[in-house]
C-alpha cells in the first residue's frame, strides 16, 4: 500500500513536470519563430533599400548622359549576344519597390511607385528618332522627353549601325528604366542613312514607331560641314568639298554632307520595311519657329496626352532658338548646348544656288513619298 502511494505520487509529479516542460518548449518555439520572422523582415527591408539606391543611381546616370551625333557611343559595361526578338522580353534587371523601402531624395516619379508597387525595368525602344543628322534631332528628343510618359536614352546608342553584333540584350541594357505605360525612346541620327538599319529595326520590332526630323538639305549640309570644321582646324572650304574639282558644274554626291541630304533615296529603303503610317516627319524649320506645334503632332502620333505645350517653351533672343521650361511652373529654364545653333560660315551664293538645283528633284520625290510639301527653296 505504501509502495503504491509512493509510485502514484511520483507518477503525478513526473506528468506535472512533463506538462511544464511541454509548455516551456512551445513558448520557446513561439519566441524563436517570432524572432526569426522579425530578423528576416528587416534583412529583406535592407536589401530593398540598397536595390532602390542602385536603381536611382542607375536611372539618373542614364538621364544625364549626353553625346553629339558623330561622337563616339558610350562605353558598354555589359556584353553578350541575345537572339531574342521580343520588345517586352524579361527585364535584365528588375527591382521591386515595396512599402517600407526608403525613397527619401528620390525623383518624385519613383516616390510615387512605392505605394503602387510598380516595377521599373528596361525595355527595348518602342520609338526611334532615326534622323536626320543636323536637322534638330537633339531638340526633338529634349522636347518630347519632358513628357512624363516618355523615357529616353540620353546618349546616341548607335546600336543598329555600330554595335549590332553586341545583341539586343546589350541594347536593352542601354535603355532607361520605365514603368508600365511609359514609352522607351532612343535617337541616333545616322540610322536614317545606314543601309542595313531598316531591316535590323524591323527584326527587333516591326511595329517600332519612327520619328524623322528633316531640314532644307542645303542648310543641313552647311550645318554638317560647320560641325566638322569646328573639330578640324585646316578644313577646306565648303565650296571646295561640295563640288568635284572645285567648279560648281558637278556636285560631289560622295561627300557625306551632300549625300545625307538626298532624303528620298534613304526613305525608299525604310519604306521597304515600314508603312508610311509608322513614320512621322517633323519639319526642322518648324521645330524652331513653332516647337509646340511640332511636339503636339509627335504626342498625337505616339498616342500620348498633349502634356508638352507652348507653356514649356520660350524664345531665347541671345541664343536665337526656343528654349525650355522643364515644367509648366516655368522653373529651370534650359537651352540646348553651344554645339546646337552654331553660326554658319559664309558660303558663296553661286554654290548655294547650284546645290538647290541639285536637290530639287530629290526634294520633289521626297514630298511625293511623304505627302508633305516642306517648301524648301
Ligand atoms: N531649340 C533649339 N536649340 C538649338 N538648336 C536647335 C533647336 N531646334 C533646332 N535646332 C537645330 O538643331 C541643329 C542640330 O541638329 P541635331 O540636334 O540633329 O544635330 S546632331 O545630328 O545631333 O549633331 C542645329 O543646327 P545648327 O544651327 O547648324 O547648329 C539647330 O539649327
Amino acid at each position: 500500500m505504501f509502495v503504491m502511494s509512493i509510485w502514484c505520487s511520483s507518477l503525478s509529479l513526473s506528468s506535472r513536470s512533463l506538462a511544464i516542460a511541454m509548455v516551456a518548449c512551445v513558448a520557446l518555439l513561439y519566441f524563436s519563430y517570432s524572432f526569426n520572422v522579425c530578423l528576416l523582415a528587416s534583412i529583406s527591408r535592407c536589401l530593398q533599400q540598397s536595390n532602390i539606391r542602385n536603381l536611382l543611381a542607375l536611372s539618373s546616370s542614364t538621364h544625364n548622359e549626353s553625346t553629339e551625333s558623330g561622337g563616339s557611343s558610350n562605353g558598354s559595361t555589359s556584353s553578350g549576344n541575345s537572339s531574342t526578338t521580343s520588345t517586352r522580353g524579361p527585364p535584365v534587371q528588375t527591382v521591386t519597390v515595396q512599402t517600407g523601402g526608403s525613397l527619401n531624395g528620390a525623383a518624385p516619379k519613383y516616390q510615387m511607385l512605392r505605394p503602387q508597387g510598380l516595377r521599373p525595368s528596361r525595355h527595348l525602344p518602342d520609338t526611334l528618332i532615326i534622323g536626320v543628322k543636323k536637322s534638330g534631332t537633339r531638340a526633338l528628343l529634349e522636347f518630347i522627353r519632358l513628357h512624363p510618359d516618355v523615357r529616353a536614352a540620353g546618349s546616341e546608342v548607335h546600336f543598329f549601325d555600330r554595335h549590332y553584333q553586341r545583341g539586343l540584350r546589350w541594347y536593352r541594357h542601354h535603355m532607361p528604366y520605365t514603368i508600365e505605360g511609359q514609352i522607351t525612346m532612343e535617337k541616333t541620327p545616322s540610322y536614317f542613312v545606314t543601309k542595313e538599319v531598316p531591316q535590323r529595326v524591323y527584326h527587333m520590332n516591326p511595329e517600332t514607331k519612327l520619328l524623322i526630323v528633316v531640314r532644307d538639305p542645303v542648310t543641313r549640309a552647311i550645318s554638317d560641314y560647320t560641325q566638322a570644321a569646328s573639330k578640324k582646324a585646316d578644313m577646306k572650304r565648303f565650296e571646295q568639298l561640295a563640288f568635284v574639282n572645285g567648279s560648281y558644274s558637278m556636285v560631289d554626291t560622295n561627300w557625306g554632307p551632300v549625300k545625307i541630304g538626298v532624303y528620298a533615296r534613304h526613305l525608299e529603303r525604310w519604306l521597304l520595311y515600314f508603312p508610311l503610317s509608322q513614320l512621322l516627319f517633323i519639319s526642322g524649320e518648324r521645330l524652331i519657329m513653332d516647337p509646340a506645334y511640332e511636339i503636339g503632332r509627335v504626342q498625337d502620333f505616339l498616342g500620348l496626352k498633349r502634356v508638352v505645350t507652348e507653356k514649356h517653351f520660350y524664345f531665347n533672343a541671345t541664343k536665337g532658338f526656343p528654349c525650355l521650361f522643364k515644367s509648366e511652373a516655368r522653373s529651370t529654364p534650359h537651352c540646348l548646348g553651344k554645339t546646337k545653333g552654331r553660326n554658319h560660315p559664309h558660303i558663296d551664293s553661286g554654290a548655294i544656288e547650284r546645290l538647290r538645283d541639285f536637290y530639287r528633284p530629290f526634294n520633289d520625290r521626297f514630298y511625293q513619298l511623304t505627302g508633305i510639301n516642306f517648301a524648301w527653296p
